[in-house]
């Protein structure tokens, strides 16, 4: 992290086209964005309106097809392949709505597959504990609940120090009341860690636990909220 630089991710003009000729799809069309260091972002907006192609190309998996995208002082859109995998080993830590775990290890056993290649990891059980699973360290993903699971995917997320957490649909599969619990999750992850953490979600009210709020439409941005006063996930209506 580089405590000089004010924002962790900036972009501009930055697009993205699927396809060629009358099949092309254009996922972003020229966006700008500025996303200040140690905030919780949420980005909401329609099916199909670009929210993810954002998160993958500054998370690192995708490529733009034109325009800039920095991180801290980097410019993502011309690094080498190399370059970028080494970017989100370092950097980025990613939460999706099916927790990808593996199922023949244990839960601390899914969190050391990260920090065994970590340059600066945190200790596997401190995680474990941050995700409320201290006592569920040896259990294996059939033995738990589907937050519980989710919960693993965060600590192993969290586990190498991310700068940013990106999380897709991070509550998708995950009834109220254990979604809840995950959204708190993500809030310790910010307010102890300092990560940058941005959510896609089409649970709206999400929302109100954010410092920022990006509102997405058919590739672009259409508006941009501020929080002045945050709840916290117990006071959000599911
Ligand atoms: N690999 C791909 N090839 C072709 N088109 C794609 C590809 N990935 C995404 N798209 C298209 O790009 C557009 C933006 O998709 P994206 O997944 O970013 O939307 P989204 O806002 O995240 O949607 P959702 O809320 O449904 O996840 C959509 O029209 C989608 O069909």
């Amino acid at each position: 992290m580089n405590e000089d630089i004010p924002n962790t991710f900036v972009t501009k003009g930055l697009t993205k086209v699927y396809g060629e000729g009358p099949a092309a799809v254009h996922a972003l069309r020229g966006v700008d964005l500025e996303i200040p260091r140690g905030e919780i972002v949420v980005l909401l907006g329609p099916s199909g309106s670009g929210k993810s192609t954002l998160l993958n190309i500054i998370g690192g998996l995708d490529r733009a097809s034109d325009g800039v995208a920095l991180f801290e002082d980097q410019d993502l859109t011309a690094m080498s392949d190399r370059a970028l995998t080494r970017y989100r080993r370092d950097h980025v830590g990613f939460v999706f709505q099916f927790y990808n775990l593996m199922p023949s290890l244990t839960a601390r056993e899914n969190v050391e597959l990260v920090t065994e290649i970590a340059d600066d990891p945190m200790d596997v059980d401190e995680a474990l504990r941050l995700v409320g699973l201290g006592e569920r360290m040896d259990h294996f993903p059939a033995q738990m609940s589907g937050g519980e699971q989710q919960r693993v995917a965060i600590a192993r997320a969290v586990a190498k120090n991310p700068t940013v957490l990106f999380c897709d649909e991070p509550t998708g599969a995950l009834d109220s009341k254990t979604g809840r619990a995950v959204l708190h999750v993500l809030n310790d992850v910010n307010a102890k860690l300092g990560a940058t953490v941005m959510i896609v979600t089409h649970a709206a009210a999400t929302a109100a636990m954010a410092h920022r709020v990006i509102h997405f439409a058919d590739g672009a941005i259409r508006r941009v909220e501020t929080n002045e006063t945050r709840l916290s996930p117990d006071e959000i209506a599911w």
